[in-house]
């Protein structure tokens, strides 16, 4: 599934409001996609100039970036606590997100849930009444027809996401396959939430419900913020 498109201006402004946010000390969830990539570009040029940070990626994606932006990486496994995410998505309607594009959901919503701040960063095409595209669902390769079979059961159309560089399925960066599941207007996203997280067999759903601290809208002109503390 291809990601919406907004201006590349108006994605690098929300990117570099987001890491604005960043002080000295910080652990940074490093978001994929390519509004996140902006941030993290921020970010480089900020720790080339002195700010120290450690970033956690999202994806192989994120990983290269920060690489490339000179940003030191640290993993889960070895910090306390992390400061602020700062991570992209596909659509946003007030609180809740959805996310999946890139298939890097699962692995974006371990880092940006357990980060302390969630911030969220788009252009304004992103921005909606009602969430409505289909959810992404990383799901285990085996598990791949049953799932198919559930989500049809619950009202959902799953097509399996297929590579356009390769013959076959999106593999994401934890070998899972990717099913996209339209089920038209969201009315009930948490609801939604709590039904797909059921289903046997799949490791992580594109939701993310009521988790978003902080959203930056990047226009080619503007950006706005808006908190919900
Ligand atoms: O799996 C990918 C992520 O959830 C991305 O954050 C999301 O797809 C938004 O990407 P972009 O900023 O490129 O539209």
């Amino acid at each position: 599934m291809k990601t919406q498109g907004g201006s590349s201006d108006a994605k690098r402004r929300a990117g570099e409001s987001a890491a604005n946010l960043v002080v000295d000390g910080m652990v940074v969830g490093l978001g994929t996609g390519s509004t996140a990539a902006h941030a993290i570009d921020a970010l480089g040029e900020a720790v080339d100039a002195g700010l120290d940070v450690r970033g956690i990626a999202t994806s192989y994606q994120s990983r290269r970036r920060a690489l490339e932006a000179g940003i030191p990486l640290t993993t889960l496994d070895a910090v306390d606590r992390v400061d602020v995410a700062i991570d992209g998505a596909d659509q946003v309607a007030d609180r809740h997100l959805l996310k999946g594009g890139g298939a890097a959901h699962a692995r974006e919503k371990v880092v940006d849930g357990v980060a302390d701040r969630f911030v969220v960063v788009v252009d304004s095409s992103k921005t909606v009444e009602t969430l409505s595209r289909p959810v992404p669902l990383a799901v285990l390769p085996d598990a791949e027809p049953v799932v198919e079979r559930a989500v049809e059961d619950v009202g959902g159309d799953p097509e399996l996401r297929t590579a356009t560089a390769k013959d076959g399925p999106v593999v994401t960066d934890d070998g899972n396959l990717v099913l996209d599941c339209s089920f038209g207007p969201i009315e009930d996203p948490a609801g939604l939430a709590s039904t797909l997280s059921s289903l046997p067999g799949v490791v992580e759903h594109g939701l993310f419900v009521g988790m978003v601290d902080e959203i930056h809208v990047g226009t080619d002109g503007d950006v706005t913020v808006e908190r919900f503390d």
